[in-house]
């Protein structure tokens, strides 16, 4: 008898802005015919990538393929949130061929793919791959690497600390419990920067894995999917910080969002972000705005003191012509502060 064949699931992961929607999105663009329903987890009480996917118009995708998750993390809301909507999407009458998860950018994958190994799906689902996807960049400029000088000294002063920054932390265990490594914003570096990006993310890795670069998330779906890894039956080989500690908890980042008026211009609104940004080192920016005059939506999206915009669809009738922002950062965010000096 032939074996029932299991849908495969793809874990698309890695930090705030690293490129993942934006990979979605050109995965859907080269679809191929293939169903595929995402689910997608952000940060944040704003669902700016659903908005963004179900905004693009991409033929095949229909606004029921794409569940969000917004409340909470998707790693630590696993039984409750999580493997009921892979459930619900499983027992669909017309299920898709594969299902593509993003999750937000401060989740850890692996309580993630351990939900694989349930009964309740494992005999009809696996997990194809783990992806992380890579700030180019971000991991240029050091974001992910703490003062080397003040690790040493912690260390010496005590060797049991855990003393790892809440980022560098992140940041390698995304790595360790990836299957295919994507260098995201290529565009963005010379050839000697991504080689020692390049050096740097492979110090992380587990045997094998490889890591390719690209722009705006450009890679081949064939490449993407199919990897075939099934690693809900591989966790061991995936080093987490977590796995004694048991479940993580995201006290590390915080998030809010903000309401402003109508931007007079896009460049308006950026002027009046940036030194906000670069103050309060805000790691990720993003949402939508409404510019005077304009019938169209701004999407902004900043990652560290990058911002970038554009138009993407008009605004709908009955629908709001507002300004709506989601800020994050590391703890300790003075919200109060960024409040007053965005909103004067
Ligand atoms: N220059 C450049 N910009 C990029 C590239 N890929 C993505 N971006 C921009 O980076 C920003 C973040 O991209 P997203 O695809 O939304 O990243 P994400 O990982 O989904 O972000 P979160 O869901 O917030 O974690 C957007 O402004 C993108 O347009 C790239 O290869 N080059």
């Amino acid at each position: 008898m032939e074996k029932p064949s299991k849908i495969p699931a793809t874990v698309i992961t890695g930090f705030l802005g690293a490129g993942k929607t934006s990979a979605i999105r050109h995965l859907l663009q080269n679809a191929k015919g293939r169903r595929i329903a995402l689910v997608i987890n952000e940060f944040g009480d704003l669902g700016v990538d659903g908005e963004i996917l179900k905004g693009c118009g991409i033929e095949d995708c229909g606004e029921e393929d794409v569940v969000e998750l917004a409340n909470g993390c998707i790693c630590c809301t696993v039984a409750d949130d999580f493997l009921p909507t892979i459930q619900a999407l499983l027992d669909r009458a017309d299920p898709p061929d594969h299902i593509v998860i993003e999750t937000s950018g401060l989740a850890l994958p692996k309580p993630l793919v351990k939900a694989f190994a349930w009964p309740e799906v494992r005999t009809r689902t696996t997990v194809d791959g783990v992806i992380t996807m890579i700030d180019g960049p971000a991991v240029a400029d050091g974001l992910f690497a703490g003062d080397p000088e003040a690790v040493a000294a912690q260390r010496e002063a005590d060797e049991n600390l855990d003393h790892e920054t809440p980022l560098e932390e992140l940041f390698e265990e995304q790595l360790a419990c990836a299957d295919m490594v994507v260098i995201n914003k290529a565009d963005m570096l010379d050839d000697a920067q991504l080689q020692a990006v390049e050096a740097t993310v492979a110090r992380h890795l587990r045997p094998a894995v490889k890591s390719l670069r690209t722009s705006h998330g450009a890679v081949d779906i064939a490449v993407l999917l199919g990897l075939d890894a099934a690693a809900e039956d591989d966790l061991d080989s995936r080093h987490s910080h977590h796995d004694a500690a048991g479940e993580h908890d995201h006290d590390d980042f915080t998030s809010f969002s903000i309401a402003l008026g109508e931007a007079e211009a896009p460049e308006a609104l950026l002027a009046r972000l940036l030194p906000v940004i670069a103050e309060h080192g805000i790691l990720r920016v993003k949402g939508f705005a409404a510019v005077t005059g304009k019938a169209m939506r701004l999407v902004v999206q900043g990652v560290g003191d990058r911002l970038q915009h554009y138009y993407d669809r008009d605004w709908q009738p009955g629908e709001e012509r507002s300004t709506r922002l989601v800020i994050i950062g590391e703890t300790g965010l003075d919200e109060a502060a960024i409040r007053a000096a965005l909103a004067s």
